[in-house]
This record gives structure tokens, C-alpha cells and sequence, in this order.
């Protein structure tokens, strides 16, 4: 069996971060393990305090996995704050692992800031790099460019989306995904990967229970890459699991509810292997 892992943040509510992500392995057919940066008290409308796990205890549960069992993806989510930070990326240079997705957390769907604002530049230069694949939505592509040129840059359309992807790529990941949930029409998601650009398209559906879709979608593709598939395969299904899972999103909560993962779906629609 396959075997992946998520560095994030504990969601008490259970629709985003490490919960989501290992809904998400579970409905794959792969191992979920978990590390947690940070533990959120959190429900469908809102995120009413954080307390960061401390480094060592970080440290030591990469250790813990690392030296006792073979990884063969890593999902990195809510990383919080500097000390974390450079706890996971000097832990990620002593084992080294492949297909590490990388989903830049900075703002809950309810508006709360899960990145504190001076761990955007050391998210840039410590875990950008070691990133196979880099997963933005358009805020954070925006928040990413504008600390590294001091500019304002907007991405209004997909082209603009386009050339955010390229960006971003020089920043050093393999791969740059930049998800289109935050646009108007359809859900376009663009690709770059160093040769050319790839679009996802998937048509907008009508909810408003998106919480956790950017984890599910990066859990997803780890889950993929896990599975042995290319990056364009697997983001494309990731793609197709990430809508159905919106499709058959859960009016659970007042707020913002979440998508749904369920196994006997996906296998039913091809999604998954067995
Ligand atoms: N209403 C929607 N209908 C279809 N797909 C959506 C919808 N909202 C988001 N998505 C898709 O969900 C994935 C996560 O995107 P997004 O919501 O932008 O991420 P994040 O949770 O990081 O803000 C992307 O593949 C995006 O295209
Ligand atoms: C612990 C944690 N990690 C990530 C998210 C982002 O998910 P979303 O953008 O859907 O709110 C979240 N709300 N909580």
C-alpha cells in the first residue's frame, strides 16, 4: 500500500486541514499519517483561535515516521509560523522525500489569517524549493508575488493566472497549480511546469459549502503522485475528485460547509484505485 503523509493544521470541525487530508487519502486507497503544526478551534463559520505546536515536538514526529517507514508523498498545509518553518524544511532536507505538494495556507474561507504575516518570506525561500508542486489559490499566488517585487499585482483572468503560474515557477518548485476557486465562471485550475501550461476545467458549481477544498485538492494530487501518476494525470484527477466532492458537498454547520469523501462514490465513477 501506498503511503502518504500531512504536515498541517488540526481542524476541530473536520471539513479542512488534517482532517480533510486524510479523508482525502482514505478515499485513494493510501496510508494516511499525520503531523500536526498547529491545532485550530474551528467550525463552519469561523476559526476562534490557533495554538501552534512547538518545533521539537514538529521535529520529532518527522523523525518518529522518517527512520520507521518508506513515504511516498508529503502534503505540507498550515505551517503557521517561522520556527515551524524551518523545523519542517530542515527535516525535509535530512530525509529527502519525493512528490512533497505544497499548499501555501494563508487565509481560512471565513477570513482568519493561518500564516502569520511574517512567515510569508521564509514559506518563500525555505519550502518553495523543495516543492514538487506548489498549489495557490489566487490570493495566495498574489500574496507570493507581491512579497518577492514589492509590487501590487492583481490576477484578474486566466491569463493573468497564466502568468502568476510562471512566476512563481522561477521561485523554485518543479510544478505550480493555481486553483481558480476565487474566480467568477468556471473553475479553472492552470498548470506550469516548466515546458507549458495545462488548464483544469470543471464547471462552478453552485454552493457555498467550500470549506477545506484547497486541502482536498492537494491531498488529493499527493494521493495521486503517491499512486505513481504523472503530475498533469494526477492533477487532472484530483481535479474530477475535488468537483465531485463539491457536487456532494454536506450541508453540516451554519457557516461554510464541507465537502464530502466518500469511498463507495469515487469507485463507483472511476475515481479511484482499488
Ligand atoms: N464552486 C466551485 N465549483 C467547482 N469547483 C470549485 C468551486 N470552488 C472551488 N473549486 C475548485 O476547488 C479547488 C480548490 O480551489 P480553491 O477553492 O480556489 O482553493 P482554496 O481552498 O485554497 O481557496 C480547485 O480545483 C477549484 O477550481
Ligand atoms: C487547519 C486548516 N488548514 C487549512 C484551512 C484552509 O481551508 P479553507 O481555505 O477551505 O478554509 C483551514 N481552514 N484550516
Amino acid at each position: 500500500m501506498k503511503k502518504v503523509l500531512t504536515i498541517a493544521g488540526s481542524d476541530s470541525c473536520g471539513g479542512a486541514g488534517i482532517q480533510a487530508d486524510l479523508k482525502t487519502f482514505s478515499a485513494h486507497g493510501v496510508y494516511g499519517m499525520s503531523i500536526i503544526t498547529a491545532v485550530t478551534a474551528q467550525n463552519t463559520q469561523g476559526v476562534f483561535a490557533v495554538q501552534d505546536i512547538d518545533e521539537d515536538i514538529i521535529k520529532a514526529q518527522i523523525d518518529a515516521i522518517f527512520t520507521d517507514i518508506e513515504v511516498d508523498a508529503v502534503k505540507i498545509g498550515m505551517v503557521s509560523k517561522p520556527s515551524t518553518i524551518y523545523a519542517i524544511a530542515r527535516q525535509l532536507e535530512k530525509y529527502n522525500p519525493g512528490n512533497i505538494v505544497l499548499d501555501p495556507v494563508m487565509i481560512s474561507k471565513s477570513g482568519y489569517s493561518l500564516l502569520q504575516p511574517e512567515s510569508k518570506q521564509s514559506l518563500i525561500k525555505e519550502l518553495l524549493p523543495k516543492a514538487f508542486v506548489i498549489t495557490p489559490n489566487i490570493p495566495e499566488a498574489e500574496e507570493m508575488l507581491n512579497a518577492v517585487t514589492s509590487e501590487d499585482i492583481a490576477i484578474k483572468t486566466i491569463e493573468d493566472m497564466e502568468q502568476a503560474a510562471k512566476e512563481i515557477y522561477r521561485l523554485g518548485p518543479k510544478n505550480v497549480l493555481i486553483k481558480g476557486g476565487h474566480m467568477s465562471g468556471e473553475a479553472i485550475d492552470v498548470l506550469y511546469d516548466g515546458q507549458e501550461i495545462t488548464r483544469f476545467y470543471s464547471e462552478r458549481i453552485n454552493t457555498k459549502n467550500t470549506h477545506g477544498t484547497g486541502c482536498t485538492l492537494s491531498s488529493a494530487i499527493a494521493s495521486n503522485l503517491a499512486l505513481g501518476y504523472s503530475i498533469k494525470d494526477a492533477v487532472s484527477n484530483a481535479k474530477r475528485y475535488i468537483t465531485t466532492a463539491i457536487e456532494h458537498s454536506l450541508e453540516i454547520g451554519q457557516g461554510v460547509g464541507p465537502t464530502h469523501h466518500f469511498y463507495e462514490l469515487y469507485k463507483k465513477g472511476g475515481l479511484i484505485n482499488d
